[in-house]
């Protein structure tokens, strides 16, 4: 009874342990009802030991039946696959007490090598005594001697110090928190060694590599996603976003941190973007550097001036339900602690090197305490104390003399559920007993590990040959045609990122890949977060308050006492990518509170990259998009949200620009995005899918020929709307041919002044991106209100292209993008979108893409909807209350009219003065794009 009872619940258990519930088909139940049909009578159902690992010539020959010889191989590939699962439970169990054994905090020390005539002062250079210690040698004859887990002799190579950090991924995948710091003096060698040159690339580049490497030997697919920033000042900005060029009158608003009651940490509006491979990483690496903030100093030419964090996070997606939770790894490279009297600083180096020795020390006040087991751990409050570096050697000083801030450690907040597992120190002193005890204990723990392992691989190799033998004896038989559809039980089937998969997709023909839309899915994050899981709205809205009332904790703003005018007048640190942020007498206060209360209610954007398809004409597969996960408010309902995605993709543009963008009729437009299609993971289903592929394929390609004949029937008549590539790449003069004169700006649009500048008056309230040249002469359609570009203006502008640039594999993206006239982007009050009401409802903070209003006033009473007014109206006095739309309010813009398949509907309504019914809009529901993913847009 009890073992019958078993069978039936077989295939639940399988399901729930290989987490694949959604995949799973008639077909798959089939043929697990085939496996237990074949069950022997007695004995335990599942007892992997029993499994025939040797299946070399075993099935077939002797078995006259064709069929019971499958269905023997599949009940073999189940054991082995619930087998594996075990493992690496297994396997997680001991790491983790080894980790807990070892304690969690290793520390290196690596010196770097001396340059020819550096000057120590009345120190010496420290000697690297053995491979675990060094001796530092003070100026009155006495030394000092450091232990650490590793000492690197000056000669060290990149590889060396990677080989180290290397078993810290495995922890990562396997469901830990985990965090490498550089930490030292500055011009020490932090950044090399983390960031390292293109010819040797250090830690962060090395990891993220490894990382992927690693995942795919994994039993399950893992969802990562990219974030980095950097604290300056106490501030936390997002080093994904494109910063303003020029220096504004404000400190940027700083992104606030959550934490939930659980411990769990949160940045709002930090950009987790999803990435599929190392490549794709490595770019938002780059970008990333270039955004730092770094000065040249007494002790740096190139000295950052503020902690980069760079975050990697890690969900498993097909492992059982208990172990999916998201882990993250966190590379640092901090700031270098500073001597004011061995630098010299003043002014804002000053204030800087301040910032990055309180905020050091906290991070030490708070090691300390864990480590000491104490029972308040300072995450949150500044301590005494600072951080004293002594060559390439750090040593924890505590100074009483040293001020007291009582402000906040973002630092520490930051990291705080990656630093809480901190078992033993360097400091901690042990019995040699003791010593010897933990020595053995971990010897026996790592020897269980490499058996675990050595099981692990056997299993695989078991999986891979049943396998094929499975795939010989289906092609053989007659009944294939039935068989040949039924999924085999495979463990890398069960990773979409696996080798074979791959290489099937390498092999095939470009026509016949799948074009999964994989970006169209909701993440399991952005459905969380959205509540997409819950069934009714009731439920969904439960969750949502319940969310944000559960976000127990807010830092608050750091204001630093700096004042702006002298500040201003002394050096300015820089982003590598030019970003100048000086700082006002006023400081950020009011500022970043207003910013902080904006981003409460919102939540992490999620940018998803779709898995890089090098097949040509894959352009929908290519294309990325942007989540906004919660807190877009009702108006995202509306008809609006598909464009943001449609804006995304060209903001993400990949590599391979041609075959994103679609030559039509001489000119190049950016393709329509596609409906997304739902597949069955069942085999069967393959073929139809294939089929259905092609169709949609057509369906969408007409739909784009209709499109782009209808743009060239607008341009027979004398007028036609700019495509986003004629904007950004056609001169000037072209597009100012391909209008009508009546719709140039400066002929009809009269020309004012607003507060000294001048504006031009428009006559309607669509909104396009157009170029200025150096004269200021603007092109837009009849009756539009146009964004500006200003090739020759690099003031309060944001670059858009930055973003764009890096994703395609250039560097210095911001100049080139300035030397190919494509200015700065700038943001008006005079949006009708919906977005920037929106947006100010549910907080998105647009902190750095916020702009100096360049004033650009609409006219009043021309006729458009009431929808639009009123977006209109909330957008403007939004503006005036100092709430300004970002980039997202750019993004819809663009996409308001690039995308629209009827823009000659569209402006002919405008023009007749017509109400623009909000039902004909350019909602998803008409771009066929009624999937989840958006519904959790809408909320
Ligand atoms: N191991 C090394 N081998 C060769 N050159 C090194 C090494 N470490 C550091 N350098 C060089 O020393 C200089 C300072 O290094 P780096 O900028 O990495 O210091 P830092 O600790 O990050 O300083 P800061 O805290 O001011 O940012 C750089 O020119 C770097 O190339």
């Amino acid at each position: 009874m009890e073992s019958r009872k078993s069978v039936q619940n077989l295939a639940q258990t399988i399901h729930s342990l290989l987490g694949l519930k959604a995949h799973f088909t008639f077909g798959w139940v089939q043929s697990v009802c085939d496996i237990i049909k074949h069950l022997p009578s007695e004995g335990p159902l599942i007892d992997w030991k029993s499994a025939n690992f040797k299946t070399g010539g075993s099935f077939g020959k002797k078995d006259d039946d064709l069929d019971g010889a499958i269905s023997k191989i599949k009940y073999e590939l189940a054991a082995l696959t619930a087998h594996i699962s075990q493992l690496n439970i297994r396997r997680r169990q001991v790491l983790n007490d080894f980790l807990d054994l070892k304690g969690n905090i290793r520390v290196f020390c690596r010196l770097r090598p001396i340059r020819v005539g550096e000057n120590f002062g009345h120190f010496k250079p420290v000697v690297a005594l053995d491979s675990s210690n060094v001796l530092l040698r003070l100026s009155d004859n006495k030394s000092r001697s450091y232990s650490f887990d590793k000492v690197f002799q000056a000669g060290s190579s990149q590889d060396d110090v990677f080989f180290r950090v290397e078993p810290l991924i495995k922890s990562a995948l396997d469901g830990y928190n985990t965090c490498v710091f550089a930490y030292g003096q500055t011009g020490t060698g932090k950044t090399f060694t983390m960031e390292g040159t293109r010819d040797f690339p250090g830690v962060v580049p090395r990891a993220i590599k490894a990382l992927f490497k690693q995942a795919v030997d994994r039993n399950y697919a893992f969802l990562f996603t990219f974030s980095m920033l950097e604290i300056y000042m106490g501030n936390l900005k997002d080093l994904l976003i494109p910063q303003p060029r020029k220096a504004m009158n404000q400190m940027p608003s700083s992104l606030s941190i959550q934490t939930d009651p659980k411990g769990g940490v949160e940045i709002d509006n930090l950009l987790a973007i999803q990435v599929s491979e190392f490549n794709q990483a490595l770019r938002l690496y780059r970008l990333g550097c270039q955004s730092r903030s770094t000065a040249s100093t007494n002790s740096n030419m190139n000295s950052s001036r503020s902690h980069s964090l760079i975050r990697l996070s890690i969900t498993p997606l097909n492992a059982p339900e208990s172990q999916r939770e998201t882990s993250k790894i966190w590379f640092v490279d901090l700031g270098g602690s500073e001597r004011v009297l061995k630098t010299k600083a003043w002014g804002r180096r000053l204030e800087e090197g301040k910032a990055i020795n309180l905020s050091l020390s906290a991070l030490g006040d708070v090691i300390n305490a864990l480590q000491r087991k104490k029972g308040h751990i300072p995450y949150s409050q500044q301590g005494f104390g600072y951080l004293e570096g002594y060559s390439n050697i750090i040593n924890l000083s505590l100074n009483e003399n040293f001020p007291t801030a009582d402000r906040n450690s973002k630092l520490t907040q930051v990291l705080k559920d990656s630093l809480a597992r901190v078992g033993a120190f360097i400091w901690t002193e042990v019995s040699a007993e003791e010593r010897d005890k933990k020595d053995d204990a971990m010897k026996n723990l790592q020897q269980k590990l490499k058996t675990i392992e050595e099981e692990h691989q056997n299993v695989k190799r078991s999986i891979e040959k049943l396998n094929e033998e499975l795939e010989k004896l289906t092609l053989r038989g007659s009944t294939c045609s039935q068989e040949l559809n039924t999924p085999h039980l495979s463990v890398d089937q069960l990773q979409p990122n696996n080798k074979s998969l791959r290489n099937k997709t390498k092999d095939e023909p470009v026509d016949h890949v799948p074009q999964l839309p994989r970006f169209m899915r909701p993440t399991i994050c952005s459905r969380r977060k959205s509540g997409a899981d819950y069934k009714n709205s009731e439920e969904k809205h439960k969750f949502i308050s319940q969310r944000r009332g559960s976000l127990s904790h807010r830092a608050e703003s750091v204001n630093f006492p700096v004042n702006g005018n002298s500040l201003y007048s002394s050096e300015c640190s820089k982003s590598r990518n030019s970003c100048l942020l000086p700082l006002t007498m006023k400081g950020s206060a009011d500022i970043e509170t207003e910013c902080s209360q904006e981003a409460s209610e919102c939540d992490t954007k999620v940018v998803v990259f779709p898995e890089q398809d090098t097949s040509p004409g894959s352009s929908i597969n290519q294309t990325t998009h942007l989540s906004l996960s919660e807190g877009y408010g009702k108006r995202l309902k509306n008809k609006y949200s598909s464009e943001f995605l449609r804006v995304d993709n060209w903001l993400h543009l990949p590599k391979n620009e041609s075959s994103v963008i679609t030559p039509h009729g001489g000119r190049w437009v950016l393709p329509i995005p596609s409906p997304e299609k739902k597949y069955r993971s069942d085999g069967r289903m393959k073929d139809s899918k294939l089929r259905d592929e092609k169709i949609d394929n057509c369906v969408h390609k007409t739909k784009e020929m209709v499109y782009h004949a209808k743009l060239e029937r607008q341009a027979d008549k004398g007028f036609r709307m700019s495509t986003l590539e004629d904007i950004l790449h056609k001169p000037q003069t072209l597009l100012e041919d391909s209008l009508p004169k009546d719709s140039r700006a400066g002929s009809s649009c009269p020309l004012h002044t607003i507060d000294g500048n001048l504006v031009t008056q428009t006559r309607d309230l669509v909104h396009v991106p157009s170029i200025m040249d150096s004269k200021c002469v603007t092109s837009f359609p009849p009756n539009i209100c146009g964004h500006t570009f200003y090739p020759d203006r690099e003031d309060n502008g944001v670059h858009l292209m930055s973003m764009i640039q890096a994703v395609k594999g250039e560097t210095r993206c911001s100049d080139g993008f300035l030397s190919k006239n494509i200015g700065c982007c700038h943001f008006f009050p005079s949006d009708l979108d919906s977005i920037a009401s929106s947006k100010e409802e549910s907080g998105v903070s647009c902190s750095s893409l916020e702009q100096e209003p360049h004033f650009w006033p609409v006219g009043a009473g021309l006729g458009v909807g009431d929808g639009i007014k009123e977006d209109l109206e909330t957008s403007s006095q939004s503006w005036k209350q100092g709430r300004r739309p970002g980039l997202q309010t750019l993004r819809f813009q663009i996409a308001s009219f690039m995308a629209d398949p009827n823009p000659n509907g569209r402006i002919t309504s405008y023009m007749k003065s017509q109400e623009y019914p909000q039902n004909k809009g350019l909602g998803f529901q008409r771009l066929g794009l009624e999937h989840d993913f958006f519904y959790g847009l809408m909320l």
